[in-house]
């Protein structure tokens, strides 16, 4: 791996899970309130090219909803399961992030919804946005929406919509609709519209929202209050698309990226935007390395749709692993 300034570097702990989480399609990651590993992943379904007609309608509703658990929780020391729910109600997951009563906020992109559901194991579903297997572009309707930021302070939630709209939506924490923008609209230079705001991340610490639009190779931030254009950030090395992102208020971001170069992750200084580093698997290769989290130890977790599977990162050094 190339290395960049500091002594800040990733590897692959090589081995885990310890057995196989045996999943489909990993589309998103998030952390739940006890720091484990929440998966979000497709079973048997898959995404392909005849999924969607061109209207965005989804063509295999009659198959009914993945019959797996979707949504597992996974012990991140030995990638055991700790929990397994979201049976029978969704049809093609894309993000999830859980708020701070540990609810899930997912997105289906079948069923162009952004659904809230209780963590209690009984998957109540708490709130539903959107109408069901309906596509649309006004404010109670979404087009295969990506991923959900909560705003853990006022609770107000940003979605990316989506793979056939080009906006982040605003909504109250009882789902009202407060507001929406495009690509740094309120910046004429940046008037590019979204590609596909494929992932969204929440700043605790600066009230911002940083989209990953994906085909445009850039990440763009936001002032969470007024949507007001913060910052573009956007590398050559990228190679092209940006798939996810996320962040720690340590000061590094974290992105994943899959271009036409070697899929690889990024480790971003949110205020220089220096590369600190840049990963990717030591024996396989990333295929659609498709969400990422980093966990308070500093461990980076990135899952894969393309290879359906789910890769750990950790900032320390095999012998101080051994040593341990
Ligand atoms: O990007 C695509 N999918 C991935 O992001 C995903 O699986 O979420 C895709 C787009 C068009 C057709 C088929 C797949």
């Amino acid at each position: 791996h190339m290395r960049h300034s500091t002594d800040y570097h990733l590897e692959q702990v090589v081995g885990w899970p310890l057995d196989s989480l045996q999943v489909g399609q990993v589309s998103g990651l998030a952390l739940d309130s006890d720091s484990n590993l929440v998966i979000f992943h497709r079973g048997d379904h898959h995404w392909g090219a005849d999924s969607f007609n061109s209207q965005a309608r989804y063509q295999q509703r009659s198959v009914g909803p993945i019959q797996q658990s979707t949504i597992l929780v996974v012990d991140p020391t030995k990638g055991t399961i700790l929990k397994a729910s979201g049976r029978d109600m969704f049809y093609l997951p894309h993000g999830i992030t859980t708020d701070k009563n540990n609810n899930y906020w997912v997105t289906d992109v079948a069923l162009h919804q952004v659904v809230k559901v209780s963590s209690d194991g009984r998957d109540r579903t708490v709130l539903a946005l959107g109408e069901a297997f309906t596509p649309g572009s006004d404010s109670s309707h979404f087009c295969q929406p990506t991923d959900v930021a909560v705003d853990g302070d006022t609770g107000n939630i940003f979605v990316s919509d989506g793979y056939c709209n080009a906006r982040i939506l605003k909504f109250s924490a009882d789902g009202r609709y407060l507001s929406e923008w495009g690509a740094g609209s309120s910046d004429r230079r940046r008037r590019i519209p979204f590609r596909i705001p494929h992932s969204l991340v929440f700043l605790p610490d600066r009230q911002e929202v940083c989209v990953a639009d994906r085909e445009n190779g850039r990440i763009q931030c936001f002032i969470a209050q007024t949507g007001e254009f913060v910052k573009e950030i956007k590398k050559e090395e990228f190679g092209g698309e940006v798939f996810a992102i996320t962040y720690s208020p340590a000061g590094v971001n974290g992105k994943s990226t899959f271009g036409s170069t070697p899929l690889r992750g990024f480790v971003i200084d949110y205020s220089t935007l220096d590369i600190l580093d840049i990963f990717k698997p030591e024996e396989k290769e990333f295929k659609m390395p498709h969400d990422m989290v980093e966990r308070g130890d500093g461990c980076v977790f990135v899952g894969d749709a393309g290879s359906k599977s789910v890769f750990k990162f950790t900032t320390e050094s095999k012998h101080s692993l051994i040593k341990t």
